[in-house]
């Protein structure tokens, strides 16, 4: 853990919060750089609050013998109130280290020394040291700038914005030095310990001890921060890391690092701010989000980071609920009235929203205004605090309203953003830029940004019509197709499983559930990604529907490599592992022959009628050939028989399991490395407030994957895809199929037609209204213009300075009092 204040500093206010009743060790005004603060001792604001009854910070000489007389000033009347708070945003508020200080000007600084001039004899003397100390303290930080900034182009090993590989920034291990315990290392440590879970996969490897150094160009990048209706001030004073790693680079590995913008909206979340943060296709949004919820979740208490998406697919990608189920709503049908009372029955709901600190909503896009009004007026109800926006809940949502719009039964979509509670509840809004899925074909970027706005030049309409040519195939990886309709894809895919050779392996689904209406159930059903039968085969390409774990998410891709029932996959896994001897299979495998006929829900699930090869795979054995293969001179006869007597005996469970059998995929993963799974059918389910399922169908969570629809293909990265585009019917399906490829090279667009690409006018208007970087730069500026300037950090220094003189002073503990008073003041702009 490393203080952001200066050992002068911080015996200043230790030294001040001494003279407290009770005492407030110096730690509790220590910042910690670490995202892990709860986890390093960090003093809770609860536990700061619990240490001072009464909340009562000042304890003078003066209060002691009379303390009505100090209870009536409005001074410490205001530092009584305002100083836990002052502590809790001095420990939580990166503003303290990275200055942006909104609304905060120079102005605000020099009356309030002029003020605490006037005091006294003395504090004019100590007002006029601290503007002094305050003149030389700026010149000298703006002189070290400067010199920053020419070593960042000087420094030939120092990496310039350029440096970034196909935009993704490299990470430099360097060294260990002796000084690395310095405030700088511990920040540039940070930068690449952010819990991103690239950076895990990287930090997780030995480093043959040394320390991983962020060399992210983005480090210096200017913020391209957007906001609707505050200016963000972002003058953010970043650290030249590059400038301070002395040492020569040793080695570059590549790696996945959240670029400047991305970063800003953790910063922003992390500060508590209710927020929207967009961006084009391929912008990082999700990877972003899977990143911001661990870094909430390490911040906010256990259960109190509701993490949502508008559909279930895309809260699977995240690890959360779909909205409907989180909040308890159901179908969320009834009016909002009904809806809390439907929630206050539930124990378990009240308790969730009675906890919840923080709301997360991903692919918001889908969500239609009305919905989000009665969220608002929900989560009112239900914390009892009728006059804030979402009770006080913070938001974070994410989305891009280019996408797909929400589902509507007639008429035009009305957007959340068009509701009466997003204006009141979502005060920034930040659009990222830097679009990484298509960076390696800029081109085909501006391309995709034409189809996004539903204006396609006749120089872009050739450009697409010139990508109808079919693809290369390469190393027999064949293409994603996608299609605008259901049948489309259903088709496209029963005729590629058709080509395949061997016998189709049937599933059917279990389905159940409260809910009697058969229309309805139908229509919710339908709106699953688990189809209610699917036929597979050997080889066929499929998609995990559901998450496993870290690697295997929905959305893996992979192909079946056989039906294996699972008692036979766990003596096949024993074996390759080699941890079962022949005495022991023949054990395991006489029990698991004696089982008798499979459970109800097996039978079910897997049709009758389906034709099963007797024999297992090759592919299953090929670790065993391997083996044999590898020694074939050394491995004695024993060992060779051994071998053979398990294949047989794997073989005899295998085909005694004709019933039982489940797919055996091997899936790709993100590294390129393949890992087989054995999958066995997972329940979906949409539940009621009480958790119970209204429908729920229980199936192998995998379809083929040779085609998709393009809503299910929402959120995907395609490097080889073809899409037919025909039969489109939404605004932003175009650009969503579209955007997922990752470069011209790997993608085929069939039946291109501008004039089918539309995109809704209200959209275009709501990004329209976002301000662009330039804009709230040149406002700032103004602004600038008008007064001595915004307060940053280095004027915080100085009023820690302020301070510190006022500490040193001894008599005049009120004053220190009104110091930190005004402090705080100053930071939050008043
Ligand atoms: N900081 C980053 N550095 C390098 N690659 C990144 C970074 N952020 C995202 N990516 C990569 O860019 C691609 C797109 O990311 P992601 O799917 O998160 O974008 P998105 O904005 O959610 O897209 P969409 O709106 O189309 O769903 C992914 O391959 C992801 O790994």
């Amino acid at each position: 853990m490393v203080s952001f204040l200066d050992d002068t500093a911080r015996t200043a206010l230790g030294a001040e919060s001494q003279t407290r009743s009770p005492k407030i060790s110096s730690a509790d005004f220590n910042y910690s750089f670490s995202q892990d603060a709860e986890d390093e001792g960090v003093i809770s604001i609860e536990e700061l609050q619990a240490s001072q009854p009464n909340q009562r910070p000042a304890s003078t000489p003066a209060e002691q013998t009379s303390s009505s007389v100090v209870d009536s000033s409005p001074i410490d009347h205001r530092t009584r109130v305002l100083y836990p708070e002052f502590k809790r945003r001095q420990r939580d508020s990166p503003h303290w280290t990275q200055g942006t200080h909104a609304g905060v000007t120079l102005d605000h600084v020099r009356d309030y020394l002029t003020w605490f001039g006037t005091l006294s004899p003395s504090n004019k003397h100590i007002a006029d040291t601290a503007v002094n100390k305050i003149q030389k303290y700026f010149e000298k930080k703006t002189q070290e700038k400067k010199s920053g900034q020419e070593n960042i182009q000087q420094a030939p090993d120092s990496p310039t914005p350029n440096s970034s590989h196909n935009g993704i920034e490299s990470i430099m291990e360097t060294p260990v030095k002796n000084n690395t315990t310095n405030d700088t290392a511990a920040k540039a440590e940070k930068a690449v310990t952010l819990p991103l879970k690239e950076n895990k996969v990287l930090l997780n490897k030995p480093l043959d001890g040394r320390r991983m150094m962020s060399t992210s160009s983005a480090a210096y990048a200017k913020l391209e921060l957007l906001t609707q209706k505050e200016s963000l001030f972002a003058d953010v004073k970043r650290k030249n890391f590059a400038n301070e790693v002395k040492e020569p680079e040793v080695k570059r590995v590549q790696a996945v690092t959240l670029s400047e913008e991305q970063n800003q909206v953790i910063e922003l979340a992390r500060q508590g701010h209710n927020l929207f943060y967009t961006g084009s296709a391929g912008t990082g949004k999700s990877l972003l989000l899977r990143s911001l919820i661990k870094s909430l979740k390490k911040q906010h208490p256990l259960g109190s980071v509701g993490v949502t998406a508008s559909t279930g697919l895309a809260a699977c990608n995240i690890g959360g609920q779909t909205l409907h189920s989180f909040t308890g709503i159901g179908l969320g049908d009834a009016p909002a009235d009904k809806l809390v009372k439907k929630i206050k029955r539930n124990p378990k709901m009240k308790d969730r929203w009675r906890d919840l600190e923080v709301l997360i909503i991903d692919e918001v896009s889908m969500i239609d205004a009305g919905l989000f009004d009665k969220l608002d007026m929900i989560a009112r109800e239900m914390r009892k605090q009728r006059d804030v926006p979402f009770g006080g809940l913070q938001l974070v949502i994410c989305g891009d309203f280019y996408q797909l719009p929400p589902v509507t039964k007639n008429g035009e979509p009305v957007f959340a953003f068009e509701s009466q509670a997003w204006k009141q509840a979502i005060k920034y809004t930040i659009v990222l830029k830097k679009v990484f899925r298509q960076q390696s074909d800029r081109d085909f970027i501006n391309m995709l940004n034409e189809v996004r706005n539903g204006n396609v030049s006749e120089a872009t309409a050739r450009k697409f019509r010139a990508l109808s040519r079919p693809l290369a195939s390469k190393e027999g990886v064949i293409p994603a197709k996608l299609f605008p309709t259901r049948r489309e894809v259903d088709r496209a895919n029963s005729t590629m499983l058709k080509q395949l050779p061997g016998a189709e392996v049937v599933f059917r689904a279990f389905d159940g559930g409260s809910l009697t209406d058969e229309d309805q159930r139908q229509r919710l059903l339908s709106s699953f990604l688990a189809p209610e039968r699917i036929a597979l085969k050997k080889d066929a390409q499929v998609m995990l529907i559901k998450n496993m774990d870290e690697t295997l998410v929905n959305g893996s891709l992979g192909k079946i490599v056989d039906f294996i029932d699972p008692d036979t996959y766990s003596h096949y896994r024993s074996i390759k592992s080699d941890k079962i001897d022949v005495k022991t299979l023949e054990e395991k495998a006489a029990n698991s022959m004696n089982k008798g006929p499979p459970k109800r829900d097996e039978r079910h699930l897997i049709e009758d009628s389906t034709v099963l090869e007797s024999q297992l795979d090759e592919n299953v054995f090929s670790f065993l050939k391997e083996l044999k293969e590898e020694q074939p001179e050394d491995l004695p006869e024993s060992a060779q028989k051994n071998i053979e007597r398990k294949i047989e005996l794997l073989n005899q469970l295998y085909s005694s399991s004709k019933n039982r059998r489940m797919p055996l995929v091997r899936f790709i993963q993100a590294d390129g490395t393949t890992r087989e799974v054995l999958i066995e059918p997972e329940t979906f389910s949409l539940e009621d407030e009480f958790e119970r399922p209204i429908v729920s169908r229980t199936q192998i969570p995998l379809i083929l994957a040779w085609s998709l629809s393009i809503h299910k293909s929402q959120g995907q990265t395609l490097p080889l895809v073809q899409i037919d585009l025909r039969n489109i019917f939404e605004r932003g399906q175009a650009y969503v199929a579209l955007s997922r490829a990752t470069h011209r090279r790997g993608l085929q667009v069939k039946n291109f037609n501008p004039s089918r690409i539309l995109t809704h006018e209200k959209v275009v208007a709501f990004y329209d209204s976002l301000m662009t970087v330039d804009e709230i730069k040149d406002r700032e500026e103004n602004k600038r213009k008008k007064t001595a300037g915004f307060v940053s950090s280095t004027q915080l220094d100085r009023l820690e300075n302020l301070a510190e003189n006022v500490a040193d002073a001894g008599d005049f503990v009120n004053e220190k009092d009104n110091v930190i008073d005004e402090f705080d003041s100053v930071w939050s702009g008043q």
